[in-house]
């Protein structure tokens, strides 16, 4: 479903990813893991056409995002860290906007708004505004929106950052079901470990810009001789705080992510 071969990307100096090779099969998990600035995010936007490689080749079921655009975003559903409803609008006209904008035929939204709102268990307030939500409920009504266009791929860039641990978990449970029910590949990143080794069938760890190490999660701990997966991402990535070394720019990203949660 996603094959990447030797992608790198620079800006400038910096080389935020340099030359990665991974496969993502159809219908599974995958996750994405790595330290502050490994080069996450760069690699996801690759991925969704939002930014050219500099080299190496991507394909998306089968197609080159450079080239097809159109065709590679019709074919994946993304959330990113920065949250982007319409907090004014109810959890149904976000929705339906959505719709709108990816061309669902009418009827096809309303039943599929109807799935997925249940799925996601905000049917009950499909009505109210978003502004009234809570931060978990935003989150999975951003996920049901990602999906309604019926994506093969569906891409979480963090998720869960800055929620509860009942929300992240009542989250996790979700994504698993509708993985399971709709077969959906899932492209995810996160920085908690615990939810890595719950959801992920396999894990690519990233450090600067490298994949240090791929497998799953029993894997990567047999690999390292660890019992966590927490442990083995230690073991592969160092201990060292990557904020530190970080640039000033970097940790601005970070604190302006954290206060827009
Ligand atoms: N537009 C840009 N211009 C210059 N450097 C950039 C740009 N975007 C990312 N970088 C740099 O590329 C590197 C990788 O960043 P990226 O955001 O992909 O990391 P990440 O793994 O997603 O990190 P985090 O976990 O902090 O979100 C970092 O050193 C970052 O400063």
């Amino acid at each position: 479903m996603i094959r990447v071969h030797e992608l790198t990307k620079t800006f400038g100096e910096v080389t935020a990813v340099a030359g990665i090779t991974f496969a993502v099969e159809p219908g599974e998990i995958f996750a994405f893991l790595g330290p502050n600035g490994a080069g996450k995010t760069t690699t996801i936007q690759m991925l969704t056409t939002l930014l050219r490689p500099t080299s190496g080749s991507i394909t998306i079921d089968g197609l080159d995002p450079a080239t097809h655009p159109l065709e590679v975003r019709r074919r994946f559903g993304i959330v990113f860290q920065d949250p982007s409803l319409d907090h004014d609008l109810t959890a149904r006209e976000n929705m339906d906007l959505h719709g709108v904008l990816y061309h669902v035929p009418r009827k096809v939204r309303v039943e599929r708004t109807q799935t997925l709102l249940t799925l996601f268990e905000l049917w009950d307030r499909r009505n109210d505004r978003v502004k009234t939500f809570s931060g978990g409920m935003k989150r999975r009504l951003e996920i049901a929106r990602g999906l309604l266009h019926t994506p093969k791929i569906l891409f979480l860039d963090e998720p869960t950052l800055g929620l509860d641990p009942q929300s992240r978990n009542q989250l996790w449970t979700h994504v698993k079901h509708l993985n399971g029910t709709e077969g959906v590949t899932v492209f995810l990143t996160t920085h908690y470990m615990d939810e890595a080794e719950r959801v992920a069938g396999r894990i690519a760890i990233i450090d600067h810009g490298r994949i240090v190490a791929q497998g799953s999660p029993q894997e990567l701990k047999q690999q390292t001789g660890t019992e966590s997966l927490e442990q083995a991402f230690l073991a592969l990535t160092g201990t060292s705080i990557r904020d530190e070394s970080a640039g000033s720019a970097d940790q601005m990203r970070q604190m302006a992510r954290m206060w827009r949660k």
